[in-house]
Parts: structure tokens; sequence; C-alpha cells
């Protein structure tokens, strides 16, 4: 696998529901492989883990908090060891207890000097029914909630609609912006936090459900009634232009993405000479990557990107995304230099 792997990281105070909501992620993994560091083992779902062949993509740390436990290389081991070619990850995620200053766990893992490895933001997990006690024993989650690029409010069930419309706005009034999806039992729909890999299909003669498609199928049929649908949860704009994008107004767009985005995916046209390619777009937080591919004979070369956050405001989305639209004012040279810095992000 080309590219870098999106290490994710998942915080919030005890009991809010992180373990749920990363065994949620490893039973509907839409396919992806995913590498968990965890303060211990007791509470994952290894059997998920087993039937996708994904054990030894586990690293438990067995003590207390991640933060202090683990110092700069400690991290760049850690991660070097889940990252290695042969495990073939998609995504790793880091579970991180309540305790640990995620700043420190982000610089840990900004810190990584493996090249296969990035940063792919934070998720904080936050307790809807015990927010207002949990941040009065502990001033720090509203730091927390700044540092976060997407806060998953969970436990929505324990909490009646006015509760939640409360509680939903003072957190989202912590954040800068920050997305915050309301759950219960941790259900994040996984393309939110990482892409479905595209790996050939191994069409076996007489192709029986994978442990995948079974436990994703188990998991259906218990799902509570209530919150099956994680898709209602949050928005996704959709943005086409036949025009080619201008790099460097997209770049812009990119470093300072609106409120409430936490993922865009799609592929830009740029049609430059040299970077006719079609360039697949992926972002989740501040975990930003391109790749390089050709276009499909008779593929038609045009821009499509679906953002996906909550709360956003479509129509000046759209707007933003219109203004990226090259409008050829602007000199070859700066174009050029423009294209630069997506190249920076471009994995071929
Ligand atoms: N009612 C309700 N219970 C939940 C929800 N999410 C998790 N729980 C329960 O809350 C308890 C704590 O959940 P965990 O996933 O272990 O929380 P955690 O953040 O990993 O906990 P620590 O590792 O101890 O910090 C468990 O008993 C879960 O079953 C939810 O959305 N609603």
């Amino acid at each position: 696998m080309d590219g870098r792997i999106p290490v994710i990281i998942v915080a919030g105070f005890l009991g809010s529901g992180k373990t749920t909501l990363l065994n949620h992620l490893l039973t509907n993994n839409a396919g992806a492989r995913i590498g968990v560091v965890v303060n211990d083992f007791g509470s994952i779902n290894i059997d998920a883990m087993s039937v996708a062949g994904q054990v030894d993509s586990m690293v438990s740390l067995g003590n207390g908090c991640l933060c202090c436990a683990v110092d700069a290389r400690g991290m760049d081991d850690l991660l070097s060891r889940l990252a290695r070619p042969g495990a073939d990850l998609d995504v790793i995620v880091v579970e991180s207890s309540g305790l640990a200053d995620p700043r420190v766990m982000i610089r840990l893992v900004l810190a990584c000097q493996n090249k296969r490895i990035g940063y792919g933001g934070l998720v904080e997990v936050v307790d809807a029914a015990e927010f207002e006690t949990t941040r009065v024993r502990h001033p720090e989650l509203d730091q927390h909630l700044w540092f976060a690029d997407l806060v998953v409010l969970n436990k929505t069930d324990r909490i009646d609609d006015t509760a939640h419309a409360r509680i939903r706005e003072l957190v989202a009034g912590l954040g800068k912006g920050t997305p915050v999806l309301s759950t219960a039992h941790g259900r994040v729909d996984p393309e939110l936090l990482f892409e479905r890999p595209e790996r050939p299909r191994r069409d076996d003669v007489a192709r029986q459900l994978s442990f995948d498609e079974l436990l994703a199928e188990h998991d259906h049929d218990h799902a509570d009634s209530g919150d099956c649908h994680p898709h209602s949860a949050y928005e996704t704009v959709e943005f086409t232009s036949d025009e080619p994008m201008d790099p460097r107004a997209l770049m812009a767009f990119l470093d300072e993405r609106p409120a409430g985005v936490y993922r865009i995916k799609g592929f830009v046209h740029f049609g430059l000479p040299g970077h006719r390619q079609k360039f697949s777009l992926h972002t989740v937080g501040n975990y930003l990557r391109f790749q390089r591919s050709r276009w499909e004979a008779g593929e038609q070369r045009r821009t499509r990107l679906v953002v996906i956050g909550t709360g956003i405001d479509a129509d000046s989305l759209r707007q933003r995304l219109a203004s990226c639209v090259a409008d050829g004012e602007h000199g070859d040279g700066l174009i050029e230099h423009g294209m630069l810095s997506v190249l920076r992000f471009t994995h071929s």
C-alpha cells in the first residue's frame, strides 16, 4: 500500500464510550484493516479482530496513561510496529484515556518519524448524560473539546430531547467549529472516519459470506432501535465542477476548512500541464492526502467532492469551493507554485 496510514486518537473521559466506539468500528469496519493501540485488551472485541486476521494489529500498553507511559520514541516504535508493510493496515486507532493530555498525544503522533504514518485527527467521545458533572470534575474537558477534530456526543439514549439540545449547544460552543456527532453506543459510521479500502476482491469459486460481513449482519440484527441510521446524524454536501480547480485556492480552502467539516472525499481535476491526472482527495480531521491516478478511458475530467460533517452551511461551502475553480487570471508560475503544495500531500 502506498500512502500514509492515518492515526486517529480516540480520547474521552472515564466511561464515555471509547471502547464501545472502538468495538463498533472493529465489527463494522467497512472492509478496512484497523490497528489499535489500547491500554489493555480486557474489553476489546478480540473476536472481531481475530476473524479479520488482525490479532497481530493490536498493541497494548498495559499500564495507565498513554501520554505518561510513552515518549516520542516509544510511540514511534509502537506505530512503526503496526505500520509494517506486511500488516497492511488502513487506519490505526489509538485509544487514549481522558486523563491523557490531548496535546501531548497529538504531538507524539506528529513527531513520529515513520513516513508511513500520518496524524488522522482527534476524536473526543463525550458522555452526554454525564457531561456537566464531568466538566466540573475535570475542567480540562473544555481543552479536549477545543483540540478535537470531531466530537462524538455519546449516550444520547440516556437523555431527553431538551437536554440533548442543550448539551449539544454547550459542546459545540466549546469547540472551534468542530463537528458534533450525536450517537448512542458509539455507533459512528466507519466511513466517516476512514476510507473504505479498494482491495481487489478475492472472488472464490463458491464465495461465502466473509466473517466481516457475518459480523456486520450480526451487529445489525442486534442494533437497538432508534440509532440504526448513523447517516442521518451528519450532513453531506456535494460539489462538482467541469472546470479545472486552482490548486492554490483549493489548498487555502483545505488549510482552513469551514466549521463543521470533518471529512472530505472525492477527486480533483487540476488539468495543468504535467498534472492532468485524477487527484483523489481524502481528508479526515487534520489528515490530508491526495492520490494520483489515471482517468479511466472515456471518464469525464471533472472535480467531484463530498464534504461530510455536522452543522455545515451548505450554500456557503459550495460558494467557497466554486471560488476555487481556476479563472485563468493567475500566472502560470503562481499556479505551478500552488501545485507544489498539492504534491507535498500526494502519493502516486
Ligand atoms: N446507555 C448507554 N450506555 C453506553 C453507551 N456507550 C457505552 N455505554 C456503556 O457505558 C459503559 C462504559 O463504556 P466504555 O466503552 O467501556 O467506555 P470507555 O470510555 O472505554 O471507558 P474507560 O476505558 O473506562 O474510560 C459500558 O458499560 C458501556 O456498555 C451509550 O451510548 N448508551
